[in-house]
């Protein structure tokens, strides 16, 4: 008897393991690993999906085994390089087995289906499948059938007889479309031509040019491409008296391309050393990972399109990871005409039945190039020859929700199983990646220059404590608005960012520009409305919201933010003629709202673009010679160790946007302050200063990359029992740690409070701790067994987002 061992549809930890169920005779070449199936399930006995993991020989269970009661896939969904990644991203990420093989699929084979067979060739007539057969060539595979019956489709399918297809839903059906072909000799051609009807004049342009491309085959489109006057009728008339022969081709579900053709430039010297260094790598077949550290607008597209021509140039498959807004029409099109054809991209602006058409392109190696965000990294690829993540730095490319991965351990574990190189790409790299460079592990490749002697932009500071404002706007310099100005004269465009990352969240002085922070920490407090407190997230500290300020004893003491609309209220009024486009959650929520609005300023229908940090990235526009930073602020006093790396890295990749052309670009950044590094050194468009600066006050406070940090959270409904279960968490906890670890906590998440449940949480650093992961795997099973008790903990490895 041959087990099948299955990991079932239930992410819980009581089901976080294989049960065993005995595989049927018949479908013994078909029960494979990979392969999806219904199981009896729980005592009463109800059909729950699941997966096949593995497959043994016996079973170690002593009673007697239920059999498998549905095979739903013919051929496994999953490989077993996605397996044994399932596996790895499970114990990595302290997340349930079935979480993660949901996560490499696209949706669509998670929603309801049917499966259909298409016969390539006739069926005999004895056959048993044309029981089945529903129209000419194809038949409905109903979810109960005879494992004889499945046995001989797979049978047909392995001969190529047929093909198997998942339909979706009645809106994701395979698309079909006609596809006409000659069939006659050119001189049988000429021959009809001559017999045809004088006014026919459609079938005489049709057999003319049948005469001279006898052989022609297309769909309707590349008919019409040569007989522009061709119709439909005329082609399935051809059809019916025997010149052509028709036949139905599936068609996928492309999303939009267009066709502007970015021609391949010619490397500067540092474009081609970066480019030698990585395709001796996919050469040599070296796992080895760069970082390719390279100015705003100085070409690293372009390196990374080169070096994936040369993996394709090898017969390798290449994947490209960008952060979902950037993956912009415009950024689309550069893939798409250096690969035509090869491309498969994926985002989350597909629809499912988009998504999946594309996943089917990469699984059968039509498409051999990928582009795409986050979850693009489990692409079905096979023979990869070069993984690349661009603007590494991204917080977007770790998933909030379990499995909790980030995209670049993804890559960089399925770089060891295919022997490539990975690509880190970004103008300001997070420090960790920095950081690794600096040891060595990661080789540092760098691009200091634009191409073409296009100077980096010049920054100006714009100091708002001093600065002229406009009248009745505390937003708006008279400098900045002046610089506007110019440009609407000139016919030229503006960026103008809000920056809205922790917005409202501290309080800061109107006057001198101080922040409240926490008297233990480097941090701000963060302003909590509903108890009239600021907080300190990191070590709990707590005190009353000041009436004055500590340091000038002014009163003017609010809390920071403001909103995108009121800006571009203020900024129309200002300029009444002219055309500004918002940019925010508001007007880009809607499907392709984000594109929508940059192609619309890429063809400059507005002067002015105003936007939270989504305008930041990918603009990539000749009109743009002004950006400005409304509040550079708001992000650098956010509670958390990273607000002045993401502020560098904002500041310097808005103000890449600028003067990427011939015509030279200006920055200007409004804050209150100026003298902060993190602003300085952004406006010096200085990486390597801010890195090394960094890296010291990270040393000091025992930060990452120094540290490796863990959030365990527990939440419950009832606010005393969280506390209770988090201090019992950190009592357990303690004494399996070195002396050297440091937990910080317990403290309230900033966010105490979310569908009634009460969220606690516990910070680790640590820099090696050999017990600390089997301990942390302990505790998800007291927690998450029968006694969990309404408990639920979160265990996050490497968090973004402490908050
Ligand atoms: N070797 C080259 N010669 C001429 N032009 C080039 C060269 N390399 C790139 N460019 C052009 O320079 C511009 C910027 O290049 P690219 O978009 O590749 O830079 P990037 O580093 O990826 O930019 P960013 O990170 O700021 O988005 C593009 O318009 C590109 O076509
Ligand atoms: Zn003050
Ligand atoms: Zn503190």
């Amino acid at each position: 008897m041959t087990v099948a061992q299955v990991i079932i549809d239930i992410p819980a930890q009581q089901t976080n393991r294989p049960f065993d169920y005995e595989i049927p005779q018949e479908l013994e070449d078909i029960a494979i690993p990979g392969v999806r199936v219904l199981v009896p399930f729980g005592c009463a006995g109800h059909l729950r999906q699941g997966f096949i993991w593995h497959t043994v020989d016996h079973s170690e269970f002593s009673g007697k085994l239920k059999p498998i009661a549905q095979i739903l896939d013919l051929d496994p969904v999953l490989n077993s390089e996605m397996l044994s990644l399932a596996d790895w991203l499970a114990t990595d990420t302290f997340s349930f087995l079935i979480s993660c093989l949901q996560t490499m699929l696209p949706s669509a084979l998670r929603a309801n289906y049917q499966r259909r067979f298409y016969l390539n060739t006739p069926l005999a007539t004895d056959d048993p499948l044309n029981t089945l057969l529903d129209s000419d060539d194809s038949g409905l595979i109903p979810d109960k059938i005879e494992p004889s019956l499945l046995a001989e489709i797979k049978r047909l399918e392995r001969a190529q007889q047929l093909r198997i297809e998942y339909q979706i839903s009645q809106r994701t059906k395979i698309k079909q479309e006609k596809n006409y072909t000659g069939i006659l000799k050119s001189a049988e051609y000429e021959q009809l031509r001559g017999h045809a009807r004088a006014n026919a004049v459609q079938q005489i342009q049709l057999l003319t040019f049948l005469s001279v491309s006898p052989s022609f085959s297309g769909n309707l489109h590349s008919w019409v491409t040569k007989l522009p006057e061709l119709s439909t009728a005329t082609l399935n008339n051809a059809v019916k008296k025997g010149w052509l022969k028709s036949e139905s081709v599936e068609i996928y579900r492309q999303p939009e391309s267009g066709s502007v053709i970015a021609p391949k430039q010619v490397l500067t010297d540092e474009q081609q050393a970066a480019y030698d260094a990585i395709i001796g790598a996919i050469q040599q077949k070296q796992n080895q990972t760069f970082l390719l550290e390279g100015v705003t607008g100085s070409g690293k597209t372009e390196v990374y399109l080169d070096a994936m021509a040369y993996a394709l140039h090898l017969g390798k498959t290449a994947l490209m990871l960008v952060p979902e807004i950037s993956l912009t029409p415009q950024m689309v099109e550069r893939v798409q005409s250096r690969f035509p054809g090869k491309v498969a991209v994926l985002h989350s602006g597909l629809s499912v039945g988009e998504r999946y058409d594309e996943w089917r392109r990469i699984e059968r190696g039509e498409a051999t190039v990928v582009v795409g965000a986050r979850s693009a990294a489990f692409a079905p690829l096979t023979n990869i020859g070069i993984m690349i993540m661009d603007e590494e730095h991204e917080g977007s490319y770790k998933q909030d929700d379990m499995p909790r991965y980030h995209a670049r351990d993804v890559i960089q574990k399925r770089a060891e199983t295919y022997h490539c190189p990975v690509v880190l790409g970004s103008a300001t790299p997070s420090l960790e990646s920095r950081a690794r460079a600096q040891k060595g592990r990661y080789q540092l490749l760098r691009l200091t220059k634009r191409p073409n002697d296009i100077q980096m932009p010049t920054v100006n500071i714009v100091d708002m404590r001093q600065a002229k404002k406009v009248s009745g706007k505390t937003d708006l310099s008279l400098k900045l608005i002046e610089e506007v100005k110019q440009r609407l004269d000139k016919h030229e465009q503006s960026v103008l960012l809000l920056n809205r990352r922790g917005y409202a969240n501290f309080v800061m002085c109107r006057d001198c520009g101080n922040v409240i922070k926490c008297p233990n920490c480097d941090i701000s407090l963060t302003l909590h409305r509903d108890i009239h407190a600021l907080k300190c997230h990191y070590c709990g500290h707590q005190e009353p919201i000041p009436n004055e300020c500590p340091a000038c004893h002014s009163h003017n003491i609010r809390d920071y933010g403001a909103g995108t609309q009121k800006v571009e209220q203020e900024i129309q009024e200002i300029f009444p003629e002219a055309r500004i486009l918002r940019m925010d959650v508001d007007t880009t929520s809607h499907k392709g709202g984000h594109q929508q609005i940059i192609s619309k300023f890429g063809r400059h229908e507005a002067d002015i673009l105003l936007g939270t940090q989504m305008i930041a990235k990918g603009l990539d526009f000749p009109d743009v010679t002004l950006v400005g930073v409304i509040n550079a602020d708001t992000s650098l006093s956010l509670p958390d160790f990273r607000a002045s790396e993401r502020t560098f890295q904002l500041l310097t990749q808005v103000s890449g946007r600028a003067g990427r052309a011939e015509k030279l670009g200006e920055v200007y950044i409004q804050t209150f302050n100026p003298d902060n590094y993190a602003i300085q050194l952004a406006a010096r468009q200085d990486y390597e200063t801010f890195y090394q600066q960094e890296m010291r006050l990270r040393h000091q406070g025992g930060y990452p990359p120094y540290f490796y940090t863990i959030l365990i959270s527990v939440n419950h409904r009832q606010e005393d029992q969280a506390v209770k279960k988090v201090y019992q968490i950190q009592r357990w906890l303690q004494p399996q740690l070195s002396p050297e670890a440091i937990v910080l906590g317990p403290t309230p998440r900033m966010i105490t409070r979310v569908n009634n449940q009460y969220y606690y949480q516990l910070i680790i650093k640590y820099k090696n701790e050999p017990r600390l992961l089997a301990a942390l795997q302990t505790l998800i099973m007291k927690m998450q067994g029968k006694s969990s008790q309404g408990f639920q903990l979160r265990i996050d490895r490497e968090p973004l987002q402490f908050m």
